[in-house]
């Protein structure tokens, strides 16, 4: 293992892979569309989108088993595109563990090296190393069908390791268990990560997993990236309204510029970041997360005047949601508009359905976008 384990603390540096205006056409149709994107060493970056959305296409034909219809894959400067599966120092992990039954722990995660034909001293030292790093020691004779669901994905993932790849591909590796054993994964797996210093590229549509796991999140939507960042700054910042929709919720209000750093809404003058370029009357939507923003009843709100840099609009309590640790209260503005307020429970939300409200969020906090489809509005959105 030792040829793979790097300084933890090492912050991940150059383009190990890159995919250059990578295309996969079945007949007329592209699953995945003029992909451009380097993946860092020692990076963990996942792939996040709907179902559909291309994301398995585009690691299949990083791992081989998928040849590219246009397009390059480079790995250290050098193309791939040629190279078969098994000569690509990449490993695989699926959501099946595609383990073999009839053979031991042991024997599954000694299976590549001896397909290699590694001397069996160097075999046995290396799957030792492995069963130590996923912690199944003790279950080294079980057969997989004597094992949960958890322990054999370990195996499958030292499976995957126990050649020490440069890259590891993980496609839905925990889709088959259940939420509190997914957790405790994504724990070793977040862990396994800092030790090993490997190159991860992971696939899955759970934002909260992408969260958990990644340095870096591509986000797909119809065969192609339309987000790439931190979970962080594509949730604190989603570069378009795809994204703002796709991850977590959001409010979208539709306004209309009057100059760079207002817009009207309803009827009334709001202020907005300033964005450069708007033509007055433009179509401006304004995305504010539920949780950036706050519902006052009419006493509260004549109790606190309006600070500098913040927005208020007049709304009614359609429903109080109590949901443990915070509550969501459901309104609709004078207007019509339908906008959600998110606070802790601590907090307190002394409202009920049908009271007049003040909705009021800081303008910094509210993203602009110009460009924007309806169906980007819409979570279900971005599979094709
Ligand atoms: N062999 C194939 N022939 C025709 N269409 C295909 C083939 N493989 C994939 N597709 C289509 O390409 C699109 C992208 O599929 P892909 O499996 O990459 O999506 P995904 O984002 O990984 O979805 P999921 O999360 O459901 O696995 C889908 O519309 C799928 O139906």
């Amino acid at each position: 293992m030792s040829a793979v384990i790097q300084d933890a603390a090492q912050t991940p540096g150059q383009p190990l892979v890159s995919l250059r205006n990578l295309n996969k056409f079945y007949g007329e149709f592209a699953a995945v569309d003029n992909i451009s994107l380097d993946i860092k060493d020692g990076e963990f970056l996942t792939f996040l989108g709907s179902s559909g959305s291309g994301k398995s296409t585009t690691l299949s034909m990083l791992a081989g088993f998928e040849t590219p219809s246009s397009g390059e894959i480079l790995v250290s400067g050098q193309s791939l595109v040629n190279v078969p599966p098994h000569k690509r120092d990449i490993g695989m992990v699926f959501q099946r563990y595609s383990l073999f039954p009839h053979l031991s722990v042991r024997d599954n995660i000694a299976f590549p090296l001896a397909i290699r034909k590694l001397a069996s001293a160097e075999r046995e030292k290396r799957v030792d190393a492995m069963l130590k790093l996923v912690q199944l020691e003790q279950f080294a004779h079980r057969r997989p069908s004597q094992l949960s669901g958890g322990q054999q994905q370990r195996v499958a993932i030292a499976r995957a390791l126990v050649y020490e790849p440069r890259i590891l591909l993980m496609d839905e590796p925990l889709g088959a268990l259940d939420k509190k054993l997914r957790e405790d994964l994504q724990d070793e797996l977040r862990q396994l990560h800092r030790r090993l210093g490997i190159t991860i590229v992971y696939v899955t549509h759970d934002q909260e997993e992408a969260m958990r796991l990644s340095q870096r999140i591509a986000i797909f939507s119809h065969g192609k990236i339309v987000g790439l960042g931190s979970g962080f700054d594509l949730y604190q910042n989603p570069p378009n309204a795809f994204v703002a929709s796709f991850l977590g919720n959001s409010n979208f209000l539709k306004l209309k510029a009057q100059g760079n750093a207002a817009a009207s809404f309803e009827g009334q003058s709001l202020s907005i970041r300033l964005t450069g370029g708007l033509r007055s009357e433009q179509d401006v939507l304004l995305m504010v997360r539920p949780e950036k923003a706050l519902a006052l009843s009419v006493e509260q709100a004549a109790g606190q005047p309006l600070a500098a840099g913040w927005n208020e609009v007049s709304a009614i309590v359609g429903e109080v949601l109590f949901l443990g640790e915070s509550q969501t209260c459901s309104v609709k503005t004078l207007g019509g508009t339908s906008m959600t307020v998110k606070a802790l429970s601590a907090a307190g939300m002394p409202l009920k359905a049908g009271d007049p409200v003040r909705v009021r969020w800081a303008t910094a906090d509210a993203c602009v976008y110009t460009e924007w489809a309806e169906s980007d509005l819409n979570k279900a959105a971005g599979a094709h």
